[in-house]
C-alpha cells in the first residue's frame, strides 16, 4: 500500500521551476531516499508535501489524504525534520521537546532521554547555544518523539559527524523494524545505498529515475585514483572504465562495474597509493545509464 502518492507535482516560484511533474510513491514500511544535488528540488518537494508551500499544479496524498485540504490530519501522524530548524532560542532542549510532546498529546519522556543519550544531545542546554549539528539532533528527536507512522526528513545527517550518522542510521533501522515508513532526502549516495530500499533521483526539478537500491548499486560508479611513477604510460584495460585523467603523479579513473574485476586488473599495475571514492553526483548522473538496467520511467 502506498503511504505517499505524488502525482505530477509542480511548484513554480514566480516562473522559476522549483519542481516539475514530480511523481513517485512510497510504500508502507519502506525506507525511501530522495537524492539530488543542491537546488534539485528536494526541499521544495518536501515543503509542498507538508503544505508549507502550495503546489502550482499536480497533487499528492499521504495516508490516502490530500496534502492541501487534509494537511492538519496528516501532520498528526508524521515526524518531520526540516532542512533548517528554527526554534525558540530561549528554550532549553528538554522544554522544547516537552512542548512537542504536548502538541502530539504523548508523554514519551523515557524515549526523549534515551534518544538524546544515543545522539549525545544535552537536554539542559539552551537552543541558542547549540551548534548546527546539535540543532539537527534536536530536530531528529522531535521528529521521532511521538512515534509517527511516517517520517519525512530533509537532509537529516547534514552537520552530524560520522559517529552520529551511524547512530542515526541505527535508529532509522529500528524504526523500520517497527513498521515506520521513512522518506528522507540526501545528496550523499552512499547514505541512501546503506539505508534505503528504493530511491528517487531528482535533478533540475525533475525526477530522473526511481530505482531499487539493488539496481543503483549495480550501476554505481567509483572514482579510483592511483598514485604512480608514470601515470601517462598506464591504461586500465577492462570494461567499465568511463573516463581516465592524469594529473601529475595521479591517474584518476571513473569506473562502473564489478570491483573484483578492477582489483584483478590493478594487480598488474605498480602503484604507490590508491584511493577509491564515491564520485560527485554529477558524475553519477552523467554515467548512470551507460550500462543496462537503467531507467524505470
Ligand atoms: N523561495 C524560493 N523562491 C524562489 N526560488 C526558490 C525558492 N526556494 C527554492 N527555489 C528554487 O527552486 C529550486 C529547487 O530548490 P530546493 O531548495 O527545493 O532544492 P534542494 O534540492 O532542496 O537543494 P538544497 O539541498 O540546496 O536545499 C532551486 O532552483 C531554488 O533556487
Amino acid at each position: 500500500m502506498a503511504i505517499v502518492e505524488v502525482n505530477k507535482l509542480t511548484k513554480l516560484y514566480k516562473g522559476n521551476v522549483g519542481i516539475k511533474n514530480v511523481s513517485f510513491d512510497v510504500n508502507e514500511g519502506e525506507t525511501f531516499g530522495f537524492i539530488g544535488p543542491n537546488g534539485a528540488g528536494k526541499s521544495t518537494t518536501i515543503r509542498t508535501l507538508f503544505n508549507f508551500i502550495y503546489p502550482t499544479s499536480g497533487s499528492a496524498k499521504i495516508f490516502g489524504k490530500d496534502i492541501v485540504t487534509e494537511s492538519k490530519e496528516i501532520r498528526k501522524h508524521i515526524g518531520y525534520l526540516p532542512s533548517e530548524v528554527h526554534y525558540y532560542e530561549n528554550m532549553k532542549v528538554e522544554e522544547l521537546l516537552s512542548y512537542s510532546m504536548k502538541f502530539y498529546k504523548v508523554n514519551n519522556t523515557k524515549r526523549m532521554i534515551e534518544l538524546a543519550e544515543r545522539l549525545d544531545l544535552d537536554l539542559k542546554r539552551k537552543i541558542e547555544d547549540l551548534s548546527f549539528g546539535n540543532r539537527k539532533k534536536v530536530g531528529i528527536v522531535q521528529a521521532l518523539i511521538h512515534e509517527p507512522k511516517l517520517l519525512i526528513m530533509d537532509e537529516p545527517t547534514g552537520g552530524l559527524d560520522p559517529l552520529m550518522q551511524n547512530e542515526f542510521y541505527e535508529i532509522l533501522a529500528e524504526e523500520k523494524a517497527k513498521g515506520t515508513t521513512i522518506f528522507f532526502s540526501s545528496h550523499i549516495l552512499s547514505e541512501v545505498q546503506q539505508t534505503c530500499d528504493r530511491v528517487a533521483i531528482i535533478k533540475d526539478g525533475e525526477i530522473v529515475a526511481v530505482e531499487t537500491i539493488e539496481n543503483l548499486i549495480k550501476n554505481s560508479v567509483k572514482t579510483v585514483t592511483l598514485t604512480l611513477k608514470e601515470p601517462e604510460n598506464i591504461s586500465l584495460e577492462i570494461e567499465g572504465v568511463l573516463k581516465e585523467e592524469v594529473h601529475g603523479q595521479r591517474l584518476s579513473v571513473l569506473y562502473q562495474g564489478n570491483m573484483k574485476h578492477l582489483l584483478n586488473e590493478l594487480n598488474r599495475v605498480d602503484f604507490d597509493d590508491i584511493l577509491i571514492e564515491e564520485p560527485s553526483l554529477e558524475d553519477v548522473f552523467l554515467h548512470y545509464y551507460e550500462k543496462d538496467g537503467g531507467l524505470e520511467s
